[in-house]
């Protein structure tokens, strides 16, 4: 980011450790299928305790990591420890993961209990101890009731809870969730990413999970690595990254803002239609510069007086906020506001309103990065 009113902030795209106990570390990790670099150069830390979201758009690498975390597809270049174990060359069956797919991956042959106690085998794991593992797992997952069913006996909410309670019986050092949530409908999806946060915080579990949902990754994570083309774009906090994007790519892919272009002047930025917008200089007078700002930023007023304005083309009533689409020339914000303001200022389709766009609130980037 260039500079803003945030400007001492900055600095702080990393979010400060979680437990200052580095668990997994990945250096320099880079996976190739073919001629085609699917992660580059990918390096990261992921404490004890924590719970990590890879968010990013479809293809940027997210699964091709986790995978290369778990040996399922191990990578070209670099080491990965876990623990303070070098696992680059460990085959999956040699780590110490489990593992959540989104598409559930039961047993449909085997009951609820044989799916749970699965991995349960061999000598450290005696019929009665296998036995309560289960029972406390299925507890823990709200399952006990279903122990007897199969897996086409439950709804899509209630497997996924069997797929989690099977990943962590073996009491897994790691927990590795690939879009557990994507195949369930809203509402579950909604209250199983609570559980699974809940459940997470219970037993202390280190846990990555990916998502190309930022909004879910938002509410669940501790910390969130945004990619972007099998690079990392920024690892921070959900506040971090959404209040301090490090990239343009991050702030326009973390939460809705508006962007447009402005140029450096000596008393502010001037916007493509000729409007200056008050800031410090913060890059060298001339310089194009990218301009983010969050929806809640916009504030709106009555008055049309000198400063900017601009007309109302849609507004949208969405229970405790309203969202408005405004326009002045080529200059198009989204803007939100509480349905009592918007009566305060009487704001409505075709309506022209005043907009100032606090400087300390504007997210600006070079135009070229
Ligand atoms: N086995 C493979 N062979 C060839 N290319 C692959 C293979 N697996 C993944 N890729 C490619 O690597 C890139 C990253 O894939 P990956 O599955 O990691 O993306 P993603 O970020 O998880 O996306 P999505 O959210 O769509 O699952 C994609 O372009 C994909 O086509």
């Amino acid at each position: 980011m260039v500079g803003s009113g945030a400007t001492a902030t900055l600095a702080a795209g990393q979010a400060p450790p979680i437990t200052g106990t580095p668990y997994l570390v990945v250096e320099h990790v880079a996976k190739r299928f073919g001629s085609f670099a699917a992660l580059r150069d990918v390096s990261l830390t992921v404490e004890a305790g924590e719970f990590v979201c890879f968010l990013g758009p479809s293809g940027c690498g997210k699964t091709t990591l986790l995978r290369a975390i778990a040996g399922l597809d191990p990578a070209s270049e670099g080491r990965i420890t876990q623990g303070g174990r070098d696992i680059t060359g460990l085959p999956p069956s040699a780590r110490d993961f489990g593992i959540v797919f989104q598409s559930y991956a039961l047993f449909p042959n085997l009951s609820v209990t044989d799916n749970v106690g699965y991995g349960l085998r061999g000598a450290l794991w005696p019929k009665a101890r296998r036995r309560d593992r289960v029972a406390e797992l299925l507890s823990l997952v709200g399952l006990t009731d279903h122990a007897r069913k199969y897996p086409s006996q439950l709804s899509g909410g209630q497997q996924q809870r069997v797929a989690l309670a099977r990943a962590l019986a073996p009491e897994p050092g790691l927990l590795l969730l690939d879009e557990p949530l994507s195949a369930l409908d809203a509402q579950v999806r909604h209250h199983l990413r609570g559980e699974i946060r809940a459940l997470q915080r219970r037993l202390g579990v280190t846990t990555i999970m990916v998502t190309h949902d930022q909004e879910e990754a938002m509410a669940i994570a501790d910390r969130i690595v945004v990619m972007n083309n099998g690079l990392i774009e920024q690892v921070g906090t959900p506040e971090a990254v959404y209040r301090r994007p490090a990239s343009a790519f991050v702030a326009g892919f973390v939460g809705r803002s508006s962007q447009f272009d402005a140029v450096m002047e000596e008393r502010g930025l001037r916007t493509a239609d000729g409007h200056l917008l008050p800031t410090p200089i913060l890059a060298p007078v001339g310089t194009t510069l990218r301009v983010f700002v969050r929806p809640e930023d916009v504030r709106l007023s009555a008055a049309t007086g000198t400063g900017l304005s601009a007309q109302v083309t849609a507004l949208e009533y969405l229970g405790p906020v309203c969202r408005l689409a405004l326009e002045d020339g080529r200059l198009r914000l989204e803007a939100e506001a509480s349905p009592d303001e918007i009566r305060d200022i009487g704001a409505q389709p075709m309506v022209r309103l005043g907009v100032s766009l606090p400087p300390s609130r504007l997210l600006l980037f070079s135009s070229d990065a």
